[in-house]
């Protein structure tokens, strides 16, 4: 049985670990320029609309959703390589949100990036040696004689040939530029690294070692990850915890148990319908596939109330009034669906509605008391929704 159905109204969660990263109502709205000459801005891309989110010490969190779900835009946000339009980045309890200049050059040793594609990331007229050992001279890490002698130690970590340093990267393999990057993403030895897509620009023989080599890495250094990627089967076996991402949201977060064996949100089933299941095919069953309708609706124009409701079977009335909020249903499982329930098990009435104060159909419900919503902001509460018995936990 999962957490969720097993949770009591007041059952309490074990003390949380450490925590590196703790993302509060992080917002990106990117500006629409009209075409006239003075270009006044005309709407916003709403890339990212306020997600919420920890990474435990040593630990992954996997981003994942449809391509332009606005995962990317995350990430380089906590990288600081965009400044949020709005919201919290607390790094080690320190919000670096509005950082800028002097102040964040300290994060970014902190922070590092691996990006998708090594061969675009890795100045083609630089050698491996220039590449890696840059860093450390920008930030004066070690004395200019010692730089060769890390450049070595840390082409040596990434399982590549030491001597190969005054080598250029087209003269690598797409997955030996991929420890490059990784080499250089560890030149500073960061605490927290952002992989986006690290693995799916290179063949399906060489993303297993590559995985390895960043799991390696992990229980050496203790590393956190924030790893965005499209493909659920390495999400699941890198990443204890999971947020899916639908147009700029959060729709479901939780451990890898709750996500990947008792989804909640249509839209997780869906993205986990089309994960090719060993399980099921070794009892020669083959995995319900449901179909998503249509394309993602634009960004700069967002459905309202729940945004994936224009291509959901379940939904009501109350989805195209009523933003559902991401309701905490298990120890470490939230979701954000008026209708939440494992597949084919989804509740006739909307279980939000009693909490927002609001009738089945959206509308303002003068006999009800909204409630604050558990689980509400960036971790887990230590009491959540029982699902099982429609009623609200407390301390
Ligand atoms: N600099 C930008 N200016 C305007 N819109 C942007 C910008 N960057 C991203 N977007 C838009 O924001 C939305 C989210 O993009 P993002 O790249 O974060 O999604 P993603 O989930 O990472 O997708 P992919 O897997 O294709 O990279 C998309 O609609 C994209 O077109």
């Amino acid at each position: 049985m999962s957490d969720t159905t097993t949770a009591t109204a007041a059952s309490v969660a074990p003390a949380s670990t450490e925590t590196v990263l703790s993302v509060e109502n992080l917002k990106m709205h990117f500006p629409v320029k009209g075409s006239g000459v003075i270009r006044r801005t005309v709407g916003h891309v709403k890339a990212v609309d306020g997600v919420s989110f920890e990474v435990a010490k040593g630990s992954a969190l996997g981003l994942v959703g449809e391509s332009g779900c606005g995962k990317s835009t995350t990430g380089r946000m906590v990288t600081r390589l965009y400044k949020p339009t709005e919201g919290k980045i607390n790094f080690e309890g320190t919000d670096i949100a509005d950082y800028s200049g002097r102040k964040l050059q300290p994060m970014r040793r902190e922070i590092q990036m691996i990006f998708q594609d090594p061969s675009t990331s890795l100045n083609p007229r630089h050698t491996v040696g220039s590449i890696i050992g840059a860093p450390l001279r920008i930030h004066n890490m070690v004395p200019k004689d010692k730089v060769l002698g890390r450049v070595q130690e840390l082409l040596e970590l990434v399982g590549l040939n030491p001597e190969h340093y005054n080598r250029y990267p087209h003269e690598f393999s797409g997955g030996q530029r991929q420890r490059i990057g990784i080499a250089r993403a560890m030149t500073l030895q960061p605490k927290l690294l952002v992989a986006d897509e690290p693995v799916s620009a290179l063949d399906v023989s060489i993303q297993a070692q590559v995985i390895n080599l960043l799991q390696d890495l992990q229980r050496e250094f203790d590393i956190s990850y924030l790893f965005i990627a499209h493909d659920l089967a390495i999400v699941r076996h890198f990443c204890p915890e999971v947020a899916v991402m639908y147009l700029g949201k959060i729709v479901e977060i939780g451990d890898r148990r709750s996500i990947y064996e008792h989804a909640h949100h249509p839209y997780t089933q869906a993205l986990l319908s089309a994960v090719p299941d060993v399980k099921q095919a070794s009892i020669g069953g083959r995995r319900e596939r449901i179909r998503l309708e249509g394309d993602v609706p634009s960004p700069i124009n967002p459905p309202s109330g729940c945004h994936f409701r224009t291509r959901c079977s379940l939904a009501k009335d109350i989805c195209s009034v009523v933003e559902p909020p991401l309701l905490q249903i298990g120890k470490k499982h939230k979701v954000a669906c008026h209708f939440p329930g494992e597949l084919h098990q989804h509740p006739e009435k909307p279980v939000t509605a009693p909490l927002l104060g609001v009738d089945e159909f959206g509308a303002p419900d003068p006999g009800a008391s909204p409630a604050e919503i558990p689980g509400d902001g960036p971790g887990y509460a230590n009491t959540w929704y029982d699902l099982a018995n429609n009623s609200r936990g407390s301390v």
